[in-house]
């Protein structure tokens, strides 16, 4: 993507396709509720209470100015004043308990959408990492979390307590005088034209808005894991240029969404300085005729004043919405996305008490990642438990591809692989894996201690033991002499040893598990050739009892491999021994003349 460029408007992935307000999303939504029937009982009652003070302050304000200011009654005045404290300290106090309830439950909502979020991301397809953009896939985590977090903030009990205060008010308004209330008539349906007309638009530039922005992160995050090549190339200008084509598209998009937000505002206020301007209008023409009193009239300002409020608030809420409702179902989709590789076939007779030889077959497979566009075709072979086979073959020809089937990152498109006999796809994937190891090119350190990253392999192991692994691949001297030994902090993705450090590292943390099937994809390649020569001979003594499968490019390091597998263009083409291949004059011998 860097280098692309990004003249093109973003396209909105299929799960943007506009739709409208969907219950179903805040029906699950609602479901995370689940949980917290008693402090939502709690602060429902203490909104009722809320509203039912705010309906009551402005009947207050009545009976003071027609029974006791008019008449010039101060004593029962004081007495009105006194009751109208007491109001408001309740008012004060089930306002703020609400509140607080309130983050509560909606951050324990939040907190568990996250926690459910990243669960389904530790379990997904290793085909959705390949067609999705890790800095998108963090803009869900992040971005679309902290919108849903926004409506909590806007308010999201508004919905339930600002629609029975509009209840309240209303009815008070009728109680206290009906004519008056005809302005009711004229200012509520303008705003809910207002409110429906514009809510298809809001949701879908809300979505838009959300996917652009995803966008943004992508390229942020590839800019900066691939920043020493874009140096090295010397593309920052490029780099520049793109970012600013894909920043300008979601200014596009934010700029023409919050207009609306603004035009929403506008009109709410006109509307509320419209009722005021009308119960002025209608209240003095009735004074004038003696048909009201003087606190009716103030009453009712104070009432159509407290009634927009409730509305602007219900808009303001609308508008949150259907930004959050976006990011609700980007976030759901997300964990609904169908687990290409799934444990659902399990065989009826398996025990997860059972050990495994380590005997692996493929028979016939075919693979593709995508259509049929097939990388590997009718590949089978069988490595006997205790066996080292290696898998040599020019770049692309498919050798990762055969150990990625093989710890079932993916299933075959036709054919099989067995273990024990038994088909990988009766076993689950947990199970199966924690009785392998896996050392790759790229060795994938995490930030913490050496002792941390081979502990990934066996949490349980004591410090000897790692101490012990070390040593038995020749590699302690080296280990002890970084400044903390294995207690020392290697950085984000280990960034703080060398990559020939690294990979030892990656050999420790397989190793300590004690795998029945080790796999080595070009695990040596940046080992200098004394330590490669070293953990070399370690790896001749470790491998034995354990199946192994190692892919390398240097020929010279699996010359000792019990057999090894010629691949060219995703078939096996030879097959045999370092010297019954050698011997012949196929593609291995070619492969091997090269390398001289
Ligand atoms: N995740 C993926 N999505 C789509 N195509 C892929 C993916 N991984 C590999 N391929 C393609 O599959 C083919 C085989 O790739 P594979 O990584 O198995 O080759 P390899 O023999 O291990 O190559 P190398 O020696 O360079 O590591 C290549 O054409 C590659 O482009």
């Amino acid at each position: 993507m860097l280098n692309k460029g990004s003249t093109r408007q973003i396209p909105l992935p299929r799960e943007e396709v506009s739709r409208g307000f969907d219950w179903t999303i805040l029906r699950r939504l609602l479901g995370y509720l689940r949980g917290y029937t008693r402090s939502l009982v709690l602060m429902y009652t203490l909104a009722i209470i809320a509203v039912g003070c705010t309906v009551t302050i402005p009947l207050l304000l009545q009976i003071g100015i027609d029974r006791y200011i008019v008449p010039g009654d101060l004593r029962g005045l004081a007495k009105l004043l006194t009751f109208l404290a007491a109001l408001l300290a309740v008012l004060y106090w089930s306002n703020r308990y609400q509140g607080i309830l309130m983050m509560k439950i909606g951050y324990g909502l939040l907190s568990s959408l996250r926690k459910d979020l990243v669960t389904g991301l530790q379990y997904l397809s290793f085909r959705f990492y390949d067609t999705h953009q890790a800095g998108q896939i963090m803009s869900r985590v992040t971005n679309d979390i902290q919108v849903l977090e926004e409506l909590l903030r806007a308010g999201l009990d508004t919905v339930v307590v600002d629609v029975l205060t509009l209840v309240g008010l209303i009815a008070a308004m009728m109680i206290l005088d009906l004519r008056l209330s005809l302005v009711l008539v004229i200012t509520l349906p303008l705003f809910c034209l207002l409110v429906f007309g514009l809510q298809e638009q809001l949701i879908k530039r809300g979505r838009r808005i959300q996917h652009t922005l995803s966008v943004v992160n992508a390229f942020l995050n590839e800019s900066i894991s691939g920043i020493k090549v874009i140096r090295t190339f010397a593309r920052e200008d490029e780099n520049i240029r793109n970012f600013a084509r894909i920043n300008q598209e979601y200014y596009e998009e934010a700029r023409t969404f919050y207009p609306l937000n603004a035009l929403f505002w506008q009109s709410v206020v006109t509307l509320g300085l419209t009722g005021t301007a009308l119960v002025l209008l209608g209240g003095g023409i009735l004074l004038h005729r003696e048909a009201i009193s003087l606190g009716v009239i103030a009453a009712f300002l104070v009432y159509i004043n407290r009634f927009f409020q409730p509305l602007q608030k219900i808009s303001n809420m609308l508008n949150q919405m259907s930004r959050a409702m976006a990011s609700a179902e980007r976030i759901f989709s997300l964990m609904d996305e169908t687990l290409q590789v799934s444990d659902e076939d399990l065989s009826e007779d398996f025990s997860p008490s059972r050990s495994i030889r380590g005997e692996v077959s493929f028979r016939n497979v075919w693979f593709a990642y995508e259509g049929e566009d097939y990388v590997v075709q009718d590949i089978s072979f069988t490595a006997r438990p205790g066996e080292t086979l290696a898998v040599v073959g020019a770049t692309g020809a498919g050798k990762s591809t055969i150990m990625n089937l093989l710890c079932r990152f993916y299933d075959p498109l036709r054919g099989s692989v067995l273990v024990d006999h038994q088909d990988l796809r009766t076993l689950p994937q947990q199970w199966f894996r924690s009785r392998i190891a896996l050392v790759m090119q790229d060795a994938g350190i995490f930030s913490g201690t050496i002792a941390e990253n081979v502990r990934f392999g066996e949490p349980r192991a004591p410090e000897e033991r790692i101490h012990q692994v070390f040593q038995d691949m020749g590699v302690q001297e080296m280990i002890q002499s970084l400044p903390e030994g294995i207690h020392t902090q290697v950085g984000e993705r280990g960034n703080n040893l060398s990559i020939g450090q690294r990979q030892i590292v990656a050999f420790a943390r397989a190793l300590i598990r004690d795998p029945t099937v080790l796999i080595l994809d070009e695990a040596g390649a940046y080992l200098d050739i004394r330590t490669e020569q070293l953990v070399h001979k370690a790896l001749e003594r470790l491998r034995r009892g354990r199946t192994t499968f190692v892919i390398a490019h240097r020929l010279a390091t699996i010359r000792t491999a019990d057999r090894i597998l010629v691949m060219h263009q995703g078939k096996i083409v030879e097959e045999g021994t370092h010297q019954e291949l050698a011997a012949q004059n196929g593609r291995y011998a070619c492969l091997l003349r090269h390398q001289r």
